[in-house]
């Protein structure tokens, strides 16, 4: 049985690897990170991100959902670098990027992958398109492409509040049972990081990844994803029942057109009234919004004020689409925000 000097032990070794990967992904000046060569000028209030394994169809998606065409073809890597397109969701232009295919282990440098994934990484929103003909696991193998490059899907921010000090060594409170982790092992994360004070507030039976994920915050990104679950035409009806368990996904033939406008509807657009709408989109669906009749200032509660930078609103609020507005910039209902942050 493993002793808590082992357990402990244990949870070193996935600190100090959690800070080596962090140090792989950054991009230095000589050029040897995770840089993003494959990037194109943002257009449009947000980006789609398309995520997949050659040939599942991302350039048929592109050209189908966007007019823009995308060459496809029946050999794998046909697309070699980014190629932009745009939509109009409720009214906001919305860019799409169709990228190149990524293989397992792209997150580690193999081919474009490491390229590929940091454009991705920084969209508003990812649909990772795959083959339904091609077995279910690889969305699993998509999924870790990506967590691995410090995404993190479907997910918010653990409830963890950090806060590195100068002295009075570490102190730690939680306000629900920890069943993953106990005090001890934080305060062991803590010595890997090498940081001898801090207050940290844990408010969910945290992971010792929950933990890391606050750590290496700079680096996380948390990003909404659509499965676009490409090529139904060539499944038979049973087969698709069953896809349609599955969340946050969209059967679809790009090549036939089907279903594409229920693709296009599940890009989450909330609805905000009011602070608390806010920070719930935030906390659900990340970047974009729809804004009810209010000050960008009224919705404000004190976490979202103190990250706030600057505001891009789409529609009848502003003259120039988009425009960039401060705090007292008053919308009007159904406007489109999206809110930078420091
Ligand atoms: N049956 C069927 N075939 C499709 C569908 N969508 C795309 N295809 C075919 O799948 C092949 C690959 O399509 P692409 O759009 O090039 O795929 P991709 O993901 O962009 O591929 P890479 O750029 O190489 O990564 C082509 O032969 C397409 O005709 C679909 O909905 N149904
Ligand atoms: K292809
Ligand atoms: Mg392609």
């Amino acid at each position: 049985m493993a002793t808590t000097v082992d357990k402990i032990k244990d949870i070193e070794a996935e600190a100090k690897l959690a800070k080596l990967k962090r140090e792989l992904l950054t991009p230095t000046s000589s050029g040897g990170g995770g840089g993003s060569g494959f990037d194109v000028a943002r257009t449009g209030v947000a980006s789609v991100g398309f995520i997949g394994f050659p040939s599942v169809g991302k350039s048929t998606l592109m050209s189908r959902l966007t007019g823009q065409h995308s060459e496809a073809a029946a050999y794998e890597f046909t697309t070699l670098t980014t190629v932009p397109g745009q939509v109009l969701v409720n009214g906001a232009k919305i860019q799409m990027l169709d990228l190149p295919g990524i293989i397992q282990g792209a997150k580690d440098g193999k081919g474009r992958g490491r390229q590929v994934i940091a454009v991705a990484k920084t969209c508003h929103l990812i649909f990772i398109v795959l083959d339904v003909n091609k077995p279910l696991t690889d969305k699993k193998v998509i999924e870790a492409e990506l967590e691995g490059f410090g995404i993190r899907i479907n997910k918010s921010p653990p409830n963890i509040v950090f806060k590195k000090k100068d002295k009075g060594g570490i102190s730690i409170t939680n306000t629900v049972p920890l069943t993953h982790i106990d005090h001890d092992e934080i305060k062991a994360v803590m010595g890997e990081y090498k940081i001898s004070s801090a207050d940290i507030a844990i408010r969910c039976d945290a992971t010792i990844d929950d933990l890391i994920d606050i750590l290496e915050a700079k680096s996380r990104s948390y990003i909404p994803v659509i499965y676009a679950l490409n090529k139904i035409d060539a499944i038979s009806i049973e087969e698709l029942d069953l896809l349609y368990r599955i969340p946050n996904a969209c059967p679809i033939s790009s090549e036939h057109g089907w279903n594409i406008d229920e693709l296009l509807e599940q890009i989450q657009v909330g609805e905000i009234e009011s602070c608390e709408s806010l920070h719930k989109a935030q906390r659900e669906t990340s970047r974009l919004y729809i804004a009810g009749c209010v000050t960008i200032h009224e919705m404000h509660c004190r976490r979202f004020l103190d990250d706030f930078r600057q505001a891009v609103v789409y529609g009848k609020s502003v003259k120039h689409q988009p425009q960039r507005v401060g705090l007292s910039h008053e919308l009007a209902d159904e406007d489109i925000i999206t809110i930078i942050k420091r």
